[in-house]
């Protein structure tokens, strides 16, 4: 199996707390980008103290209060599945805080962090703030919901997205990159994919590919497995009957997502 591939795991760290995914620097080829899958049994709650890292905490599914110890924010969360296509609402947090989430029903969430310095405010992120995207033609259509992208400047690495492509369609595609720093032609962002089917028995393709193919990995993703993408293309083929959902966490040197299309396929774009 790819390197590149993280299946589910359920470690119990406390009652009804269970991390489903870890990834680390320890633990993978990632130097900007970390996260957490975690599962929270109704009434369960998490604790994490943040050193200098930052921290969206996305409320996936379910509903949750999360609190900086300053400021809480009450019964966030606004679906019990992805699937039902409506953003949801996350917190930001900043270095050198502790944060709390207690699960106010079953829930789901995703920790997204990434280096963080200068500590900045506190930030509930309604699902209303995130702006939504229809990008494509053709086969390559997909709904996106910016959750914290690099036009909000409440995070000082952080980018975060999620990504809903139909049935048959293919996302991240025409396949780009974002591996140098080299602005303004091209950012160097490392990015993670937390993936969901629906069917969840389906599974999606998806390679990660440099120019000189010293990495090319074609993997089959299946529900609630995360990728990662510390260099190269993406691209992402969704097979016909099912839906794809995925949520990527994205960080580097800078905070600008300025990506490169692949030269070969980018007549793709130019089609009427
Ligand atoms: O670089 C960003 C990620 O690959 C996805 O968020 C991708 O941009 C989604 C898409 O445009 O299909």
């Amino acid at each position: 199996m790819s390197k590149l591939l993280r299946k589910p795991n359920q470690v119990e760290v406390a009652p009804g707390v269970k991390v489903i995914h870890e990834v680390t620097s320890e633990n993978s080829p990632l130097e900007y980008v970390a996260m957490k899958v975690v599962d929270l049994a109704l009434g369960a709650s998490y604790r994490e103290e943040l050193g200098k890292v930052e921290c969206c905490i996305v409320a996936l599914t379910g509903k949750i209060n999360v609190t900086d110890q300053q400021e809480t924010f009450d019964e966030i969360g606004t679906r019990e599945s992805v699937f039902e296509k409506k953003p949801t609402d996350s917190v930001y947090v900043s270095n050198d805080r502790t944060f709390a989430v207690e699960a106010v029903t079953e829930a789901r969430i995703i920790l997204c962090y990434s280096p963080s310095e200068k500590q900045l405010p506190t930030r509930l992120i309604k699902a209303e703030d995130n702006s939504i995207e229809h990008r494509g033609k053709y086969n390559n259509k997909r709904l996106v919901h910016n959750i914290l992208p690099d036009s909000d400047p409440s995070a000082n690495s952080l980018l975060v997205v999620e990504v809903f492509t139909e049935s048959g369609n293919w996302s991240s595609y025409p396949p780009h990159k974002h591996d140098q720093d080299n602005l303004p032609h091209e950012s160097f962002l490392e990015e993670t994919y937390y993936h969901e089917m629906n069917p969840r028995q389906g599974f999606v393709f998806q390679r990660v590919y440099t120019d000189d193919r010293s990495l090319d990995e074609t993997m089959a993703v299946e529900n609630g497995d995360v990728v990662l993408v510390p260099v190269g293309y993406h691209p992402v083929a969704v097979p016909d009957g099912y839906e794809s959902y995925y949520l990527n966490i994205m960080a580097g040197p800078k905070r600008i997502w300025k990506f490169h299309n692949e030269p070969a396929h980018e007549w793709i774009l130019e089609r009427k």
